[in-house]
């Protein structure tokens, strides 16, 4: 089983022309199983995407190690692909074409690449759009393409920064279903950044809550109601007061 395990990371950001030294992340270890299902919130600047960025290999944490399985991340790589807010799709490439990259950086063979991308149009649901470009794709269609691309060189796990926080409120919960759908028919390693709630209990097996900045644990919280979760399931809406309470430096009674 390939595990994700982050051990004591902390990120301090060296001083800028006209700002101090930053430390955006401290001290900070979890481990995330195999085909689970996690989320990091926090409110804006703990950090959350600063971790993500440790974690695909981007930033260099100052302390601690990150291994996925038995191997330490020193960079980025496959094994760890990124969903992005703004989607971060090639604009000349076609949304095949953009499944298809990493499998061609990879080194795939093209009747397999074919094969594979053919299988992750199916799986977001973009049939009759592979020779479209970005441009043309809503934001909900483009944010299937970068899942697709993502899903496509099968990493140990996939890493989401905010992915549907440019999405209107109906695309974004579509969109979050979606997610479910293919997250459930994949059982796929996920670890999603949020600044929701919401988005959090409607997806998570589990939720690290982040202190405002340094981002340090505050407190991991496992889901275990049912999906799909419902906004008026009463674990539901104790589970939202207790994360709200935490976020606002306010411990409510425990769910
Ligand atoms: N490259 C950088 N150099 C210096 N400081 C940085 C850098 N990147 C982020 N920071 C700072 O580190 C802190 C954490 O930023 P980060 O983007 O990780 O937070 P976040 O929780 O993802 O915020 P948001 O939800 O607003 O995106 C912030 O104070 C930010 O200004």
């Amino acid at each position: 089983m390939t595990t994700l395990t982050l051990s004591n990371i902390s990120k301090l950001y060296p001083a800028r022309a006209g700002a101090d030294p930053l430390l955006a992340v401290d001290d900070v270890s979890f481990r995330v199983t195999q085909d689970e299902f996690c989320s990091i919130l926090g409110s804006s600047g703990c950090g959350k995407t600063t971790l993500l960025k440790m974690i695909a290999g981007f930033e260099k944490p100052t302390q601690g190690e990150i291994h996925v399985g038995d191997s330490r991340v020193r960079g980025p790589d496959w094994r760890r692909t990124v969903v992005f807010q703004d989607y971060a799709l090639f604009p000349w490439m076609t949304a095949e074409r953009n499944i298809g990259f990493g499998l061609e950086m990879k080194g795939v063979p093209k009747r397999e690449r074919d094969h594979i991308i053919k299988e992750h149009i199916e799986l977001v649901g973009l049939q009759g759009f592979e020779n479209v470009y970005p441009h043309q794709l809503s934001g909900g269609m483009k944010q299937r393409v970068a899942v697709a691309r993502g899903l496509a060189v099968d990493p140990d796990v996939l890493l989401m920064d905010e992915p549907f926080a440019a999405l209107d409120a109906q695309n974004r919960e579509l969109m979050q279903n979606e997610m479910l759908r293919i997250w459930e028919s994949e059982r796929k390693m996920v670890v999603l950044v949020t600044h929701s709630i919401d988005e959090a209990i409607r997806l998570s097996d589990r939720i690290i809550v982040m202190t405002k900045g340094p981002g340090r644990i505050q407190e991991e919280i496992k889901v275990n109601a049912p999906r799909p979760r419902l906004e008026d399931d009463p674990e539901v809406m104790a589970l939202k007061r207790r994360i709200r309470g935490l976020l606002e430096g306010n411990v409510t009674e425990a769910a």
